[in-house]
């Protein structure tokens, strides 16, 4: 037992350039998951790892790979699956700079970029594909799995967020991605997340493969039974519907926050695009993150929140998960997410790696049974927020904000923004057999 508490990156196993690697990345000491899983890993086990966010959960599948990527580096060696553009690209960016030393070549496939210019990447036989499954899912159905990097040789497949990428979104794209892979007693599978949900926990049933270690199943949060970092501050603030803007606008400026790095969730990219637009106007350093942008879009808006051009990233749920920015100090649930896992991840956003950090919900009267359910799964009662409470400072800025707002939607209506969604909406509808009016 004292051998793992004690347990550094050298006596888990890793290769010394590794070692090497995570020391000029800062990395010293590995945490909790790293010292479970990395050895088991290294056996040759599957792994289904919960840890909390922001607790290292990448290097713990990411470092005993390239351990044993290394000893042969040649060929197709691994393929890490994710459910969002910007988690596989931060997830490749990490598999770069670890194998630098080894000339590592990693394919990030992921949709809204160009698909010939992966399917070159592709063709160079990459070590490593990090994907996206339905763009991945793509290049298989349309090149054969022949052509698409010796996927059929791969050692390994990781599930990055598995709980996510298990759900029905997933499904297809999913199917398509493994039936290209080894069979799962040819290859190790390591599934990871923040949140172990039933889908993920029925895989521990699957019956042991013949000749092969039994599946590894490592869960962090069971110990404590609470489900965010212990790092990390959960407050609320009761907000009437129609002042949200106002209150917000209060928060980020308060002397606490008025200098933070925050990331702002909300449920729908209209409501995204109308935040974006009354900060900017208000002067706010902001940018945003949803799924109607374009990917070019998407990517410099991250750029700049990363780079603290903007201080305030705006963001549906596509930033909820994984996206490490240690920076951020804030979070706020400017809508209440209906899942409370959906909670989990967005919250991590901040105290990442030992750092602390603030989740503020913004709580209308609609929203008290989804905060009762959010307390009652991180195990936690969350509470009021003393930062904005005087009701004269609110009806101070609303005048400012609400004109705010106004310049914003007219701005909005005129450009015809959501146009492209509505249409896609009326045919999706009549697809189905719904009639115009
Ligand atoms: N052993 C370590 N010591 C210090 N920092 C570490 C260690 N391992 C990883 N980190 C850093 O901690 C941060 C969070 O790691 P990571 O993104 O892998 O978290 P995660 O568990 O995957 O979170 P999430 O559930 O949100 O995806 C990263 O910046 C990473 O570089």
């Amino acid at each position: 037992m004292s051998e793992i508490k004690n347990a550094t990156f050298k006596s888990l196993g890793l290769s010394r350039w590794l070692q090497e690697a995570l020391q000029a990345m800062k990395i010293n000491q590995p945490t909790a998951i790293q010292k479970a899983c990395i050895p088991e890993i290294l056996k040759g086990r599957d792994c289904i790892g919960g840890a909390k966010t922001g607790s290292g959960k990448t290097v713990a599948f990411a470092a005993p790979m390239l351990t044993k990527w290394s000893e042969d580096p040649s060929g197709m060696f691994g393929v890490v699956l994710t459910p969002t553009r910007e988690l596989a690209m931060q997830i490749a960016e990490q598999f770069t700079a670890l194998g630098s030393s080894m000339n590592i070549r990693v394919a990030l496939v992921v949709g809204g970029e160009s698909i010939v210019d992966q399917a070159i990447q592709l063709q160079k036989k990459p070590h490593f594909i990090i994907a996206t499954p339905g763009r991945l899912a793509h290049h298989i159905m349309s090149s054969g799995e022949d052509t698409i990097g010796g996927l059929k040789r791969a050692k390994f497949l990781v599930l990055d967020e598995a709980d996510s990428l298990l759900t029905d979104t997933f499904a297809s794209d999913l199917a398509t991605c493994i039936g290209a892979l080894p069979s799962k007693d040819k290859r190790q599978t390591l599934l990871f997340t923040a949140t172990i949900t039933d889908q993920v926990r029925a895989l521990e049933d699957a019956p042991i493969q013949e000749g092969k270690p039994p599946l590894f199943t490592y869960q962090v949060e069971s110990v404590d039974k609470v489900a965010i970092p212990s790092t990390l501050k959960t407050e609320y603030i009761l907000v009437p519907e129609h002042v949200k803007e106002a209150y917000l606008y209060q928060l980020l400026t308060c002397e606490t926050y008025k200098d933070s790095s925050a990331i702002i969730f909300v449920n729908r990219t209209m409501t995204a695009e109308i935040l974006r637009r009354t900060l900017y106007h208000l002067e706010v350093r902001v940018a945003s993150l949803h799924s109607q942008m374009p990917q070019q879009e998407r990517t410099n808006s991250l750029h700049r929140f990363r780079a603290n051009v903007a201080r305030v990233l705006i963001a549906t749920d596509v930033a909820s998960r994984g996206l490490d920015i240690p920076t951020v100090e804030l979070v706020i649930n400017y809508d209440i997410p209906a899942d409370p896992d959906t909670f989990i991840h967005r919250a991590g956003r901040t105290a990442r790696a030992g750092r602390s950090g603030d989740a503020i919900s913004f709580v209308t009267q609609r929203d008290v049974s989804r905060i009762e359910a959010i307390e009652k799964r991180i195990n936690k009662k969350m509470t009021e927020s003393d930062k904005v409470h005087d009701t004269a400072v609110i009806r101070k800025a609303l005048t400012k904000v609400t004109k705010a707002k106004r310049e914003s939607l007219m701005a909005m209506e005129k450009e015809n923004f959501g146009e492209r969604k509505r249409v896609q909406k009326r045919k999706e509808l009549a697809s189905k057999g719904f009639r115009r009016d």
